[in-house]
């Protein structure tokens, strides 16, 4: 089957240093890939080059099957590939929580009562419709981002890229957001410093250390406390 991601040999470098050198990867359907390193390590970019947000100097990118080469190429990927953004609030920008979400739909082509519909469903699905009609300037940290993923949801993607979505989320927004990627059958990269969270969704988990991926094991293993590891396979 076709990888739906494959990375080959990535080179990117800012301000004359090495953030990515040779980091590969492959994501197949159904698969939900954990990339954990510590902070700085350069997953984020990692994410912003599979959708040619950032590009890299050397190296391949292909999506679905087609080479990237040009911006054009990664445009046509993109709707298929929903990015949730460690910052949600570069990712809204409707004065309403539900246009936000009818937008990518809307922009997609649907009507604007199809994509109003696809929106309320999608908001209902997460558990929350009550704040349809709320400014998503004025949501809570948590609230946005469950926002922010109703939005992608609607677009029905194939590929989610999620870059720590269970920050600064409380534990009912947790359970929401967690329900709904249980329910989402589509594939998907989570990078992400929350164990719990890798150990509960991840099948699959890489180590970005060093500009590479090395694959990494999920570990479940007792101290005084419960809590995962994830170490290098
Ligand atoms: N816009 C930018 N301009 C210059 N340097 C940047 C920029 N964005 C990130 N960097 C630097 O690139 C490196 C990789 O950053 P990146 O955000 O990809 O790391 P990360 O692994 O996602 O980190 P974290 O776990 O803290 O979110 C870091 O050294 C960071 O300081």
């Amino acid at each position: 089957m076709t990888d739906l991601v494959r990375l080959t040999d990535l080179v990117l470098e800012r301000d004359g240093r090495a953030v990515l050198s040779g980091a590969s990867l492959a994501l197949a359907a159904g698969e939900r890939l954990a990339i954990v390193g510590a902070n700085g390590a350069g997953k984020t970019t990692l994410l912003r080059a599979i959708v040619g947000l950032e590009r890299a100097q050397a190296g391949a990118v292909a999506l679905f099957g087609e080479d990237c080469l040009r911006e054009a190429d990664f445009r046509a990927a993109r709707p298929r590939i929903g990015f949730l953004f460690q910052d949600s609030d570069d990712q809204l920008f409707c004065p309403s929580v539900l246009e936000d979400v009818a937008f990518g739909p809307l922009n997609a082509g649907l009507g604007a009562a199809e994509a109003n519909a696809r929106a309320t469903a999608t908001l209902e699905r997460l558990g929350i419709a009550h704040l349809a009609a709320r400014f998503t300037h004025r949501l809570s940290g948590g609230e946005k981002r469950l926002v922010c993923l109703a939005g992608l949801l609607a677009m029905e993607p194939r590929v989610l890229l999620l870059d720590e979505p269970t920050n600064g989320i409380d534990a009912a927004n947790g359970a929401r957001l967690a329900a709904a990627l249980a329910a989402y059958a589509g594939a998907m990269i989570l990078v992400s410093h929350d164990d719990a969270f890798v150990a509960a969704f991840a099948t699959r988990a890489m180590i970005l250390a060093e500009g590479r991926l090395v694959p990494g094991e999920i570990h479940d293993h007792p101290h005084l406390h419960s809590h995962p590891h994830i170490h290098p396979a």
